[in-house]
């Protein structure tokens, strides 16, 4: 912690110095020197070392400060930190149970690698609670996480009246291409106040909606209670009870918390949300954007254009949620930039790996019949771009991930495309 507050580069700027001075830093913008050192960057672990900008005598340089000033900094980290900690304490001595408390049983839509995770998260939550996994083949679940044991509360069905009877909660992990005609198929076991939480990420292909729309439209009941979860979280992961970080969002704000309580444990935090839009449109998008970000790795093209492509990738996320009425605030928060890296950036990612071997020069009909799970990013950004058009929006670099998905571009044509884009002012 403390070294985290070290400062690391310290340019000391004194109008003495000369251009004789062999530690002279000029900076021929800069409206007035300020007579006191700068830190312009603090963030660093470990011991700092003297910077090559400084002169070497301990007198002058502000990195090693006295006794004194060391205790006083100390403190007041220590403060800082002591009042967080009495903050976490207040906060959970008032954290309710009572939703934990009241769930009998947890019906999972989708037997797939997350809805598996999610089965055993919610399981492990309490041995007395019944989590029925509905699926096509029951023996299927158990295959995607062989080395782990699911716990003993955990079942699996294809019967779906089986299923849902008395659940009250429903956690829906069907791949989004397929969750219409899965739900319309159970819809008569389906009771109309059983809330729905949501963990596919994607937008339907030819109509454009989301699962919030998804849903209540397939199980003919507009007022189906609906949440959705999202945010950086590898199955796996999870599975390993690593520590992770997700949202839930809904437009009721009692049911977003009560869902909070039912999944929140010491290794996942789950924040709440009422941008349902926000949410979803970040969570679908990031997966196109990782397909992009695994053909830049996949062409050897760097890690500045890997950052430069992502960051454009986050623009072109926030201006579409934006004008579909999500906030800024949920584009940079766990939904947005949190999955996005995830994504982008590890290839642990399905979408991402798609990119990767697009990018290696294998065709994309190979790459999807080789694959035995979904990367949702494939059918979503054919969706996006009717999506942007619909909202007047411009997205060269997921348009350009959605030709390539219609094998109407090559990776190497749409890099030079768009490094070619008008160079215009940073929104
Ligand atoms: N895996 C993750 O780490 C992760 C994390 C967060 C969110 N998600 C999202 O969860 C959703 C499910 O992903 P997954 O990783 O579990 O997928 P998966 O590829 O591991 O499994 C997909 C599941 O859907 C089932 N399925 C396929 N077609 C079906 C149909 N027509 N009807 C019913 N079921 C069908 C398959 O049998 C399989 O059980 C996706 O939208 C994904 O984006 C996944
Ligand atoms: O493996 P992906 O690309 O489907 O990503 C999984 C999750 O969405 C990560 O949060």
């Amino acid at each position: 912690m403390e070294a985290l507050l070290e400062p690391v580069f310290v340019f000391k700027l004194n109008p003495s110095f000369t251009s004789k001075n062999p530690y002279t830093v000029h900076f021929p913008n800069l409206p007035k020197i300020p007579s006191k050192p700068l830190v312009v960057a603090t963030c660093c672990a470990g011991t700092p070392s003297p910077s090559p900008l400084l002169p070497q005598d301990s007198d002058q340089n502000p990195l090693q400060l006295s006794p004194d000033r060391t205790r006083d900094r100390r403190k007041v980290v220590r403060i800082a930190w002591e009042k967080l900690v009495r903050w976490s304490r207040s906060w959970r001595s008032k954290a309710k149970t009572d939703v934990l408390e009241r769930t009998k049983k947890v019906v999972v839509l989708g037997g797939g690698s997350f809805g598996t995770a999610m089965a055993a998260h919610v399981a492990n939550r309490k041995a007395q609670m019944e989590v029925s996994m509905l699926v096509r083949d029951p023996a299927v679940c158990r295959k995607y996480f062989p080395e782990h044991k699911l716990p003993e509360n955990v079942t699996a069905t294809s019967d779906a009246k089986t299923a849902l009877l008395g659940a009250d909660y429903c956690l829906h992990a069907v791949p989004v291409q397929f969750s219409t005609s899965f739900l319309e198929g159970i819809a008569e076991h389906v009771d109309p106040g059983l809330p729905f939480i949501s963990l596919s990420k994607g937008l339907e292909l030819n109509t454009l909606r989301m699962m919030s729309q998804i849903i209540p439209q397939a199980l003919k009941n507009p007022r189906q209670p609906f949440i959705a979860l999202s945010g950086p979280s590898f199955a796996l992961e999870l599975m390993n009870k690593l520590p992770t970080a997700m949202v839930v969002a809904s437009k009721d704000k009692k049911l977003a918390h009560a869902v909070q309580q039912l999944l929140s444990c010491s290794h996942l935090r789950i924040s709440t949300s009422r941008d349902v839009t926000g949410v979803e449109i970040a969570g679908a998008l990031k997966n196109v954007l990782a397909i992009a970000a695994g053909i830049v790795e996949g062409m050897n093209l760097g890690n500045n254009s890997m950052a430069a492509l992502v960051a454009q990738g986050c623009s072109e996320i926030r201006w579409l949620a934006t004008k579909m009425g999500g906030k800024p605030a949920t584009i940079t928060g766990l939904s947005g930039t949190g999955d996005i890296m995830l994504t982008c950036f590890v290839n642990l990612s399905r979408n991402k790996r798609v990119g990767v071997r697009l990018g290696s020069g294998e065709k994309l009909e190979d790459i999807l019949s080789s694959m035995n799970q979904v990367a949702e990013g494939v059918s979503t950004a054919g969706a996006v771009i009717a999506l942007a058009q619909k909202y007047n929006v411009k997205m060269p670099v997921l348009t350009a991930v959605a030709r390539i998905m219609d094998s109407e571009l090559t990776p190497k044509k749409a890099v030079l495309e768009l490094m070619s884009l008008p160079q215009v002012e940073e929104v």
